[in-house]
């Protein structure tokens, strides 16, 4: 067995002030929306304007995004190289390749249960293209809460959409073929066969409607109190 494996020496530690009388001072039951999609499909925007939306409101929400998460708790090698040096950056630093990807979506998804954990409506938007992935965070946050607190939301928007939009210039650079493991473009991208929210993305419909969507199938689950 490794000499990392100290399983056997870590104990579960159950606190005073536990997760329904923190959701009780809230007023509200902590959940995670996860938006999942295509680059360029709307998760960022949606994501955003259903944060701005709950805030005017007075909840208590936080927002995970993508391109954010990647300059910090899931930066690539070369972020992380200068400060902690080559061995380290490459063990623990993460790119777009199926297993980076699955431990991108591991890291996050453990701290979006511990954010609902504490009652937050977390609202993540990360492409997330592997079912498996997303399956797995299904777990980690109904396991450390109810089934329900899980949200998958599909905002499916049609590539040539997405393309269209660019707003990057990332699908012209994939196109190019100057990024490697592009979703949609060189590398697959797994439509959710049953999300709780299925959004149309493509359809002509403003980001607030669509977050509206959302924000109206959360108040009908009971989770706005
Ligand atoms: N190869 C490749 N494939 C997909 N996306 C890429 C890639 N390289 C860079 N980007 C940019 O990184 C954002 C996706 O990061 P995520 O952490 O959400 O990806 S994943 O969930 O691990 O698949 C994604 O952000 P969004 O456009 O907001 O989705 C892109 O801007
Ligand atoms: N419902 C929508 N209708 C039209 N344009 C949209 C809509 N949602 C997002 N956009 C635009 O599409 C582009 C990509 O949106 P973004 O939220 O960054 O996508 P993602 O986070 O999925 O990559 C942005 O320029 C944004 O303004």
């Amino acid at each position: 067995m490794s000499e990392k494996d100290v399983s056997g020496d870590i104990v579960w530690h159950d606190h005073s002030v536990d997760r329904r009388s923190r959701e009780q001072r809230l007023g509200q039951l902590g959940c995670v929306v996860w938006f999942t999609g295509l680059s360029g499909c709307g998760k960022s925007t949606i994501a955003n304007e259903l944060d701005v939306m709950l805030a005017r409101e007075g909840r208590a929400t936080i927002l995970l995004d993508g391109d954010n998460v990647r300059h910090g708790l899931c930066a690539p090698p070369s972020k992380l190289q200068p400060e902690h040096g080559a061995e380290f950056a490459e063990r623990f630093g993460l790119g777009f390749g199926a297993v980076d990807r699955e431990e991108n979506i591991r890291r996050i998804g453990s701290v979006a249960a511990l954010m609902a954990s504490a009652g937050l409506i977390t609202l993540t938007a990360f492409v997330s293209p592997y079912q498996r992935d997303r399956d797995r965070v299904r777990k980690i946050v109904s396991d450390s809460g109810r089934p329900e607190d899980f949200v998958e939301v599909f905002v499916d928007t049609p590539l040539e959409v997405c393309e269209a939009r660019d707003p990057k210039g990332l699908y012209k650079k994939a196109r190019a073929g100057e990024i490697a493991n592009f979703t949609g473009i060189s590398d697959p991208y797994e439509p959710p066969p049953k999300p709780e929210i299925r959004l149309d993305g493509g359809a002509g419909r403003s980001a607030g409607e669509l977050a509206g969507q959302v924000r109206q199938w959360l108040s009908d689950r009971g989770v706005l109190g």
